[in-house]
């Protein structure tokens, strides 16, 4: 039976494209299944001078793809309330506490307290420091916080955000959201991993030979111009989200599946990423800028096109990089990431390129795979999405007469009914906090050596005064993200670029 869990939401920045998109739907999916039942209250809050009840009618048009029943509607949406708020001035909280107090009285909520910052990073500070100095934090239930990336710029300004949050919560209070933790497949790496002893037994520099993690997305910037201006494809993506996948797949295994254990190695495992200096950054990690393309018969326009964009923007849309990690398990095997934006597809996979064999024994009867290298590596690959699961590239003997080799596939995907039901990152995460529970979330000490891993790379290309290099929209990114892999005798595995090459229209 599920358990019901009882709590008030308050959610600042609740008028803002992430409530609307992602926190209203997966309350709701929370809602229906039991998780949120009775015992629960929500107050959205912004500057906007909004009613109750025209709150509950955005909350509703945002579930609309749910398919709800006017039962479901009536009943979730009754448990919304709306205070205007501006969260910079003093005076609004103590409206702010008389409501959550109220409702904590109406709804039975034993004190048990959810802040979920969905607002610019700015506003952090403030907001903690004035829900500890109004007292909205309670004594008798438990308080907890949920705060959007990005958090921070860089390091020294992560530190100071985490210094002013510390003051008013503690590590324990705090849920920093990765989104990618809460997909089903980023989960599944360790299930891969420390579920089947044939991989984990592999898992290091001996069988692996490199470790390659594509992000790769097809929209461009969207309405988002104005703050990718100032994050780029680096701190947009590779500080967190890439960085986040690069600590599960390489991090030793825990003596037990718990938060505490998890942390230990996933933390020792981003201290083991080299932090470069500024001309091994510069000779490991590249970018590049979309401009125009054409896919059969969309056209794109050039990023400095994008709206909030400067003409003149010299900000990475894409990002392809090398990391180390100089530890016992992977020295010398190059983990290559890769993110950007106006991609060929939308696609996040990881490939485990195992080492080739170490001599061919079918020499003499192979006549395509006549050395050892010419015999297909075995590949190991992660579909986090689109689709979901994983497949295993072995190499098989071709039907007939000789002994020609050819590679075969085990192939594992999850089917769109399990998906179709699984529940949304988002959904998870906020289960996840609400049973206090922060294996999924960030703890400050991986976004600090987050952020001075990509700090150099940042600084490397902050004194580069070359243009960036850019790469036609609908492509796998510029020429020196594939020169990267070429000069240490590899490839990218996945190349959906090929395809519609020869498939489509692609310019
Ligand atoms: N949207 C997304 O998909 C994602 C967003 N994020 C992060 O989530 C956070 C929110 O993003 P998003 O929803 O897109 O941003 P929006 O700009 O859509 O929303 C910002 C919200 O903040 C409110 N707000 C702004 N200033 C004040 C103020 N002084 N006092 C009170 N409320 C204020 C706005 O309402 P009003 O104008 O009425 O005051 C609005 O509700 C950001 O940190 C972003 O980086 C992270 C990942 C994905
Ligand atoms: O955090 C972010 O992630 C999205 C990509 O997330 P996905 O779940 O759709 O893969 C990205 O578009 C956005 O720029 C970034 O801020």
């Amino acid at each position: 039976m599920t358990k019901e869990n009882i709590a008030l939401f308050t959610i600042f920045g609740g008028t803002g494209d992430l409530a609307k998109r992602k926190l209203y739907p997966s309350l709701f999916r929370l809602f229906r299944k039991g998780n949120l039942k009775k015992h629960f209250a929500i107050i959205g809050t912004a500057r906007r001078d909004w009613t109750d009840e025209y709150y509950r009618e955005i909350v509703k048009e945002t579930l609309v793809d749910l398919d709800p029943t006017e039962k479901e509607l009536a009943e979730f949406c009754g448990h919304f309330y709306y205070q205007a708020h501006n969260v910079t001035d003093t005076e609004h909280y103590d409206t702010l506490k008389t409501l959550a107090d109220k409702l904590d009285e109406d709804y039975q909520l034993q004190g048990n307290r959810i802040f979920y910052l969905a607002m610019a990073p700015q506003f952090f500070g403030t907001i903690t420091s004035h829900l500890a100095s109004q007292e909205i934090v309670t004594e008798t239930g438990f308080n907890r916080l949920i705060i959007e990336k990005p958090f921070g710029n860089d390091f020294y300004s992560a530190e100071k955000l985490n210094k002013e949050i510390r003051e008013a919560f503690n590590e324990e209070q705090i849920y920093r959201i990765d989104h990618y933790l809460g997909k089903e497949m980023v989960q599944n790496i360790s299930a891969i991993r420390f579920g089947n002893t044939i991989f984990e037994a592999l898992w290091n520099k001996n069988y692996i030979d490199n470790v390659q993690i594509t992000f790769a997305e097809s929209i461009g910037v969207e309405e988002r111009g104005g703050y990718y201006e100032k994050s780029g494809a680096l701190k947009d993506m590779i500080q967190n989200h890439v960085l986040q996948v690069v600590s599960l797949l390489a991090m030793d295994e825990p003596s037990v599946f718990s938060q505490e254990a998890i942390l230990a190695e996933k933390v020792k495992a981003l201290n083991a990423i080299r932090i470069y200096t500024e001309e091994e950054a510069r000779q490991n990690f590249v970018r590049g800028q979309y401009r125009e393309g054409q896919l059969d018969s969309q056209k794109f326009i050039s990023y400095k096109e994008e709206h909030n964009v400067h003409e003149d923007s010299q900000i990475e849309t894409f990002v392809a990089g090398k990391f180390h990690i100089d530890n016992f398990r992977w020295e010398g095997v190059p983990f290559y990431v890769r993110t950007g934006k106006r991609l060929t597809e939308k696609g996040t996979r990881i490939s485990i390129v195992f080492k080739p064999v170490p001599v061919n024994v079918f020499r003499e009867q192979d006549q395509k795979a006549p050395d050892a290298e010419t015999i297909q590596s075995n590949v190991l690959t992660i579909y986090i999405q689109p689709t979901e699961g994983f497949s295993l590239s072995l190499n098989g003997k071709e039907v007939g007469q000789g002994f020609n080799l050819h590679p075969v596939k085990l192939d594992f995907r999850h089917s769109s009914e399990t998906m179709g039901n699984s529940p949304e990152a988002y959904e998870k995460l906020i289960l996840d906090c609400l049973n206090g529970d922060g294996t999924n979330f960030t703890h400050w000490d991986e976004v600090a050596q987050s952020w001075r891993i990509v700090d150099v790379i940042r600084r490397a290309w902050d004194k580069d005064s070359d243009p960036i290099p850019t790469y036609p929209s609908a492509t796998m990114g510029p020429k020196c993200a594939f020169d990267l892999l070429k000069n240490d005798g590899f490839d990218w595995i996945w190349k959906p670029d090929e395809w519609y090459r020869d498939n489509h229209k692609l310019s």
